[in-house]
């Protein structure tokens, strides 16, 4: 299990980089640096003037070994509480109060070995390129596949560096599903996750996964942890974050 605090601390928002059209990255400085496993989210509480409080959670995108900031990738949702202030709202050396790490189930490091199996969903790519960077970061060579999916070719959230990383050619495969676009890369896909995608890039692997994560919505994890099953992946081998809806 990884470690997790409860303590509330103020963090500086140091980096504002927009990823695709409706998620932007926000880089915070916690007054009190903490050290945390890829994989892992915090806790953000907004404080309205009247003491009314709104609290969610996002995953830490960035790898542990990249401090003293962290990345959090959040996509706004129309008529959002939190999301809109992040997007609408919070500039460059604002503080905000923060929390964490928490989450000790779904985290990986270089040490638990793979091969390491990552599917994810919108911003549910956010701890996932948390272990990517950590794993590229260590100069690991576990053999990885992540499966992306996204609406288009431009809502893929950090697709650059994720293509790069597939680049080094290290045992880092990208593989990306469109659900409203044309695949642009041999080897992609253009539809919704199922089954017999799953089967098709469980066979891309060198050896049966040892590590699966799952991030996304509740109906996405629930469609890729069954039909990992199916597959024959052992339940207990797959983590699941579930980002809620
Ligand atoms: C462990 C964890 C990690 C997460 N990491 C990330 C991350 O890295 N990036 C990210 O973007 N998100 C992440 N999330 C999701 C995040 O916590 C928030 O749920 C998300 O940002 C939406 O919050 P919000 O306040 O903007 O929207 P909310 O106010 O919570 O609203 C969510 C949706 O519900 C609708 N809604 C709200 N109230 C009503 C109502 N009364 N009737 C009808 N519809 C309504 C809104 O229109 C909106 O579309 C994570 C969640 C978890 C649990």
């Amino acid at each position: 299990m990884a470690s997790t605090s409860l303590h509330w601390q103020t963090a500086t928002i140091t980096r504002i980089v927009a990823r695709t059209p409706t998620v932007t990255s926000f880089f915070l400085r916690p007054a009190e640096p903490f050290g945390f496993r890829a994989g892992q989210h915090v806790d953000i509480r907004l404080v309205a003037p009247d003491g009314y409080e709104a609290r969610r959670a996002y995953s830490i995108a960035s790898a542990p070994e990249d401090g003293p900031w962290i990345e959090l990738a959040i996509e706004r949702l129309e008529s959002g509480e939190v999301s809109p202030f992040f997007h609408e709202v919070a500039a460059v050396g604002d503080e905000i109060e923060v929390r964490g790490p928490l989450g000790g189930h779904f985290v990986w490091s270089v040490e638990d070995g793979g091969p390491l199996l990552l599917i994810g969903a919108g911003s549910g790519v956010a701890p996932l390129m948390s272990m990517l960077r950590h794993r590229a970061g260590a100069g690991s060579t576990v053999p990885a596949l992540l499966l992306v999916s996204a609406r288009t070719w431009n809502d893929v959230i950090f697709r650059d560096e994720l293509l790069a990383l597939e680049g080094a050619k290290d045992g880092a495969q990208i593989v990306l599903t469109l659900t409203r676009d044309k695949p642009r890369r041999a080897g992609d896909f253009s539809r919704r996750l199922d089954a017999a995608m799953l089967a098709e890039v469980l066979a891309r692997l060198p050896d049966p996964p040892q590590r699966t994560f799952i991030c996304g919505s509740n109906a996405f994890v629930d469609t890729a942890a069954d039909a990992l099953v199916a597959a024959g992946v052992a339940p207990q081998d797959i983590r699941a974050e579930r980002y809620g809806v």
